[in-house]
């Protein structure tokens, strides 16, 4: 038997106040999240908007706790699913591939190819395919295996999305169906999706199957619930002065209180852990906006985390995975045919006297208005929404 690994894959969170901006650094400097229209100046763009978004995005940390829990959650998850893969009779090593932080994709590979794995199964935390998120990931998972001969001996097979897998549509219902029934009149309350948001031109430029994806799982998540319940999709976490997937949920949430709903729960559709966009946006932020406009009973259902049907789920997901052909990045990074994946690899970033050159300019005109913003608490950025 053939010694077995499986590559968790997710985005990372700082761990304590003083990795956010490092955290920022690295998310902002990858194109896949902060695309830019001129070449050479990703990383002076990430630098400006990291330092200046690190305070607001620190303060957020701050409220819950002082640093994500996905490192701490993503460790438990593999954990579980270790054992779960045991009780179903597969040995497999689990490793975890952060996009952002730590542990990051290339710490995991080395520990990978050092425990001499043969097969493995690489699985993103995600269950709706974005470009943005396991899209990123794929594409630096693919340069990796481009540029180390000694990865090649390694049978990889990837799960591109598991966004309709019957066990995680049971999870979520279940889950759903647990916090509807701490409501008194279960059937009264509005279910309300609220799903990370990504700039519109993603799915209409780009063909990111993200919005279609995620609008299956809701409605798989309603047939599967066989409850009476309204149900609305928003999405929330808008990043950027561009336009993103439509409606945003701070505007439902005021649009449907207007409208009478008083009891509503929150389903965190694109999250399978929790972290700051569930426990700092939506438990506080969406909940405050709420109370404010009337609604007067919110709860929001827990992210899966360990539930043990969801942790069956990643598990059978595995098991499907080894039994079936092989998938290779270049067949799951263009799921609608026509999506476009950035081509990071194929420029010199910062290697080029000109974009050295660039790069030096932007960062001046940052640091001044970086000194200007600072002091006056007024600029263009806080202007267009990027703080
Ligand atoms: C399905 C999940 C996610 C999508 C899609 C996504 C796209 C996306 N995100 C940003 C910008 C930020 N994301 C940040 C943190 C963050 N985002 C996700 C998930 C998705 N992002 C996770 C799991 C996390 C980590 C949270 C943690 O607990 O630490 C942040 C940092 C936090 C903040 O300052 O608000 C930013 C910024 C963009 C621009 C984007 C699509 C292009
Ligand atoms: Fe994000
Ligand atoms: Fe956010």
């Amino acid at each position: 038997m053939s010694r077995v690994g499986v590559l968790l894959l997710n985005l990372g969170g700082p761990e304590q106040l003083e990795d956010v901006r490092p955290f920022l650094y690295n998310l902002f400097s990858d194109p896949e999240i902060l695309r830019l229209p001129v070449q050479g100046l990703q990383k002076a763009f990430a630098w400006f908007i990291s330092t200046l978004r690190a305070s607001t995005s620190q303060e957020n940390y701050r409220r819950i706790g002082g640093g994500s829990p996905l490192r701490r959650i993503t460790e438990a998850q593999a954990k579980a699913l270790q054992d779960d893969l045991k009780s179903k009779g597969q040995e497999a090593k689990i490793y975890i591939g952060m996009r952002y932080w730590h542990p990051f994709t290339d710490d995991a590979i080395a520990n990978i190819k050092k425990d001499g794995i043969e097969e493995l199964i690489i699985l993103p935390l995600y269950p709706q395919f974005s470009i943005s998120t396991s899209g990123s990931s794929f594409r630096l998972l693919e340069k990796l295996w481009t540029d180390d001969p000694d990865l090649q001996n390694i049978k990889y097979s990837v799960i591109p999305s598991w966004y309709d897998h019957p066990g995680y549509i049971a999870s979520m219902s279940n889950l759903l169906k647990e916090e509807l029934d701490q409501f008194e009149n279960p059937d009264d309350v509005t279910v309300f999706f609220s799903a990370h948001g990504v700039p519109k031109s993603y799915v209409e430029e780009d063909g990111d199957p993200y919005q279609k994806e995620i609008e299956s799982s809701t409605k798989l998540i309603m047939q599967t619930l066989q409850r009476p319940n309204p149900s609305v999709l928003a999405y929330q976490s808008r990043v950027g002065p561009k336009e993103w997937l439509q409606p945003y949920t701070d505007e439902v949430i005021v649009e449907i209180a207007e409208q009478g709903v008083k009891r509503m729960v929150v389903v965190p559709i694109s999250f399978i852990s929790e972290h700051i966009e569930t426990l700092q946006e939506i438990d506080m932020e969406y909940r405050e906006l709420a109370l404010e406009s009337g609604v007067e009973e919110f709860r929001r259902v827990p992210a899966p985390n360990i539930e043990p049907t969801f942790i069956s789920a990643l598990s059978n997901l595995v098991l499907n995975a080894l039994a079936k052909p092989a998938l290779d990045f270049s067949q799951v990074m263009h799921p609608a045919k026509q999506v476009k994946i950035y081509p990071q690899e194929q420029r010199a970033w910062g290697m080029t006297r000109a974009a050295e050159r660039w790069n030096g300019r932007v960062a001046m005109v940052g640091f001044i208005g970086l000194i200007v913003e600072l002091v006056s608490g007024h600029g263009p950025l806080h202007l267009i929404g990027l703080l």
